[in-house]
């Protein structure tokens, strides 16, 4: 019988095997941060262990990090702690580390794909959930946890035990202005947080086949709230092509062998998956999430749903819960919502088609009365190609802020937070009690979503601008 394609990368890298244990896995690509490294290097440092493979292993800074005044010491003693251990650490094992300031710095997940790093075909772990972004190259990667991370290091395999899959089929082509983050928003409010718990998702079928690099790295990014550890998408033309000329891409022949490779990891015709979900993609619209976990979501276009709606009683008492939190009414149109900051960033939503995306809407249009726009490009690389096409000029003439590039507002580890009751729409992929700050109340959109929404003051789509002035001249 056939094989998927994570059953191929999976046995591709399997060093040991053995009846009723885990499987060792070749680990291809290991990544870093700050959060949950300090206590793995610890662990190194006591047992007198090094880094077993230095070259499959980067660090970088990001959920730490200010975006403003990043040349300055780092007012916060949490944070300046957390940076300082990474820079110890990384020094000592002599581990590359890209910190603040330096132009490779930035989310872990955006710089891995960046650099070239992430290939087809690898195995790619780092003590973050959202690892599962890089599946986006068609390899396994996943996030693991701290002792995981030290077992990495010193060893540069995992014991895994090997998970069944899914596939997220997505038939047609999604119709224009509805876009990748509408559509993981959309297979999260179908599935639910826990629907893909156990499982590999692989996204396929036409729609995703149409997809640039970063938006299938959108989807993949927030598999994890669907409860999977990792999504991937079959390697093709279009990964080929963003990969060529990358810093860490193969070059010459072994580009060409490695291009051969790619060409196998895709399921076979007669292979099994363990679970199917088909999604027709004419069917979809801009959705956007009124509660407090990513699959409570909707179309833009519907009302705040009733609790007494829902027939599973743990849901209908999330949902309650979720509309007190969040300070909503049942029945209320989701249009009618009013916010108060627009956040544009992350590893979800924080590349460069994603601020071309929504500068394109902001451009000679005014950030709302009261609304703050903060936009933060996934990584300094981002934000140096974004000030070269101008992009800066065109928030900041709006009346957004452009800032450094780090985790940002995505989560409260920095001083981009929202204060309590204030109410976000965030290109992000959390929206749990608290996520951006104590009290904060966030809903997650797309950075077309979002723009349109900054420049109207509610949630709001790109087509509803079509009322909204332009300056002359734009
Ligand atoms: C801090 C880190 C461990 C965490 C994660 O694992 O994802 C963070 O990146 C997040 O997005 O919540
Ligand atoms: S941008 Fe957000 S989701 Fe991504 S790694 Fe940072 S905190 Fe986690």
């Amino acid at each position: 019988m056939g094989r998927t394609l994570a059953e191929k990368v999976w046995d591709d890298h399997v060093v040991r095997r053995a009846e009723g244990e885990p499987d060792l896995l070749f680990i291809d690509l290991h990544l870093l941060h700050e959060v949950t490294s300090p206590q793995a290097f610890d662990g190194l440092r006591k047992s007198g262990r090094q880094v077993r493979r230095l070259d499959l292993t980067i660090a970088t800074e990001d959920h730490n990090t200010p975006t403003l005044d990043i040349d300055k010491p780092i007012a916060d003693p949490v944070s300046r702690v957390q940076l300082e251990t990474l820079r110890k650490n990384a020094a000592e094992f002599g581990v590359r580390l890209h910190p603040l300031g330096d132009v490779e710095q930035g989310v872990v997940h955006v710089v891995g794909p960046q650099l070239g790093l992430t290939q087809p075909g690898m195995t790619v772990v780092c003590g973050d959930s959202h690892t599962s972004t890089h599946g986006a190259f068609g390899g396994l990667a996943f996030g693991i946890g701290t002792s995981q991370v030290e077992h990495v290091l010193a060893t540069q395999t995992l014991p895994l035990v090997r998970p069944k899959t899914m596939a997220i089929t997505v038939n047609g082509e999604l119709p224009e202005g509805v876009t990748a983050k509408d559509l993981i928003l959309a297979i999260i409010a179908k599935i639910g947080t826990g629907g893909g718990q156990g499982y590999v998702l692989e996204y396929r079928g036409s729609a995703i086949e149409k997809l640039s690099m970063e938006a299938r790295m959108t989807i993949c990014n927030m598999s994890i709230e669907a409860g999977a550890r990792a999504g991937m998408i079959a390697p093709d033309q279009t990964t080929f092509d963003y990969l060529e000329g990358r810093v860490h891409a193969p070059k010459g022949e072994d580009w060409d062998a490695a291009v051969a490779y790619w060409k196998t990891l895709k399921t076979d015709e007669d292979a099994e998956f363990d679970a199917e979900v088909v999604i027709e993609a004419a069917e979809l619209s801009p959705f956007v999430t009124w509660g407090t976990n990513p699959g409570q979501g909707a179309p833009l276009s519907a009302d705040v749903p009733d609790p007494a709606s829902y027939e599973d009683a743990s849901e209908r008492l999330a949902a309650e819960k979720a509309l007190e939190y969040m300070g909503l009414e049942a029945g209320q149109p989701l249009r009618s919502i009013k916010v108060d900051t627009v956040f544009v960033g992350s590893c979800t939503n924080g590349r460069i088609e994603d601020l071309r995306a929504a500068a394109e809407l902001i451009k000679g249009r005014k950030v709302a009365d009261g609304v703050r726009m903060l936009v933060v490009p996934g990584s300094a690389r981002v934000g140096l190609q974004a000030v070269s096409e101008g992009l800066d000029v065109v928030f900041k003439d709006a009346g957004a802020e452009w800032r450094h590039a780090g985790c940002s507002m995505c989560l409260g580890m920095n001083p981009d937070q929202l204060a309590p009751g204030e109410r976000s729409a965030s290109t992000s992929n959390r929206n749990f009690e608290g996520r951006q700050g104590k009290g904060g109340r966030t809903h997650l959109v797309s950075p077309q979503v979002a723009a349109a929404t900054a420049v109207l003051g509610h949630l709001a789509s790109p087509a509803d601008l079509s009322d909204a002035p332009v300056a002359a001249g734009v």
